[in-house]
């Protein structure tokens, strides 16, 4: 199966399946000299992993990650990451039934067509838990990010009906509320939604927004390495991401030029400066120094306990009411791995920028 790897300079491998020995990730192109131990990593881990609050999944797994290579004397060595968590509390036997018909949303039925054989314990490839390779990619990615300045702010816009409102935001919330939203009262409201749908055997979907602030301008490549583009098969790469958006997105659509555009004015230091940021921080496929604002909508998970009408392999028509242990609602863990694919993504883009001008080779070439 190909498609397991992200990226050109600074690349990601991940591998594994849910119910497999474990799972984990490559990360090739990571240059020398970073500091990084396994803390740096499991706290990304454990903003992702199962059973934070009654909004996730029952399944108890500590997600605790191993460094097989690529780390001597707590730096890299440029040499490939390689990161592993072992799956500990795998129950097989939740799905013996799944292996014989589709679950509605999921990638049962593609899987099947496309390779006559699946893995069904879980969701296998598929599963949300292959995520655990792309967040401990991204808590490097971020890692060098932060290095040079470059920062993220991502949490839960919405969840169902229920939006943050602009006035209540503040970012010292999001790690208050099992949610991950940065506004209290959204978040009580969000709750009891949420209460509402699982006492209805039913599950919710709902919008992960990501800052990123400190880019510089110009990253990203015409024409068809756009960071926009690159952006969004990233984040759409993820599992039950249904939409992406950067700045106003699908909102550009209803604006006219003269409210759409951003102004440019000279800043403090000299420089340019947009006065509003309807482009979402790109311009051409280009940063444009001012915040990257993307946003997913991430569908309502689709293994729910409420009965469903599918087929089986004979090619009956059947009622199914899905058994395991399922996320009510995916959102507040996929928080996390939009900012890593986010950063994968940034990294990547600045290690290719530098090859842009002859002025990065002949600063370093200069003695
Ligand atoms: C972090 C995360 C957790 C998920 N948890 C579940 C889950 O508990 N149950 C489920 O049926 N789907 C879950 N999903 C979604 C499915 O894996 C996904 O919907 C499925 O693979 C089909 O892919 P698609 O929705 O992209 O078409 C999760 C996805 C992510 C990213
Ligand atoms: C355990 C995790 O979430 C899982 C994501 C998932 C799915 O179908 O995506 C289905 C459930 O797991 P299982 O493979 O046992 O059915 C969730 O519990 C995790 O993400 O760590």
């Amino acid at each position: 199966m190909a498609g397991s790897s992200f990226g050109t300079i600074f690349k990601i491998t991940t591998w594994g399946e849910s119910h497999g020995k474990g799972l984990g990730v490559v990360v090739d192109g990571c240059p020398a000299g970073l500091p990084l131990d396994e803390n740096d990593i499991q706290k990304f881990l454990n903003r992702r992993k199962p059973g934070q609050s009654k909004f996730t999944t029952p399944r108890k797994e500590d997600d605790a990650v191993e460094i097989l290579s690529g780390v001597f004397e707590g730096k890299t060595t440029g040499t490939p990451i390689s990161l592993v968590v072992y799956n500990q509390n795998q129950k097989s036997k939740d799905y013996s039934e799944i292996a014989s018909y589709y679950r509605p949303g999921h990638a049962d039925y593609t899987f099947d067509q496309k390779y006559g054989f699946r893995d069904y314990r879980g969701g296998g490839r598929s599963s949300g838990r292959e995520t655990i390779g792309r967040v401990a990619a991204g808590a490097i990615a971020v890692k060098i990010l932060n290095q040079l300045g470059i920062t993220f702010l991502t949490y839960t816009r919405s969840i169902g009906p229920i939006s943050i409102s602009s006035q209540n935001f503040d970012a010292a919330q999001i790690n208050e509320n099992p949610l991950y939203m940065p506004d209290a009262d959204a978040a009580e409201n969000a709750e009891n939604y949420l209460n509402a749908c699982i006492a209805e055997q039913n599950s919710s979907g709902g919008v992960v927004e990501c800052i990123i602030q400190g880019v510089p301008a110009g990253l990203g490549d015409p024409v068809f390495e756009k960071l926009n583009a690159n952006l969004a098969k990233a984040v759409m790469s993820i599992g039950a991401v249904k939409g992406f958006e950067i700045g106003d997105g699908f909102d550009v659509a209803k604006a006219t030029g003269k409210n759409n555009n951003d102004a440019f004015r000279i800043g403090a230091d000299g420089r340019p400066v947009k006065t509003t940021n309807h482009a979402g921080g790109i311009l051409g496929g280009m940063s444009d120094g001012s915040d990257i604002i993307l946003r997913a909508a991430i569908k309502p998970t689709p293994s729910i306990a409420a009965p469903q009408q599918t087929v089986n392999k004979d090619g009956e028509e059947i009622d199914v009411s899905i058994k395991g242990r399922h996320d009510p609602i995916i959102v507040p863990r996929a928080v996390v791995v939009v900012e890593s694919m986010a950063a994968v993504t940034l990294v990547d883009a600045l290690f290719t920028n530098m090859s842009a001008r002859m002025d990065s080779l002949e600063m370093f070439y200069q003695h």
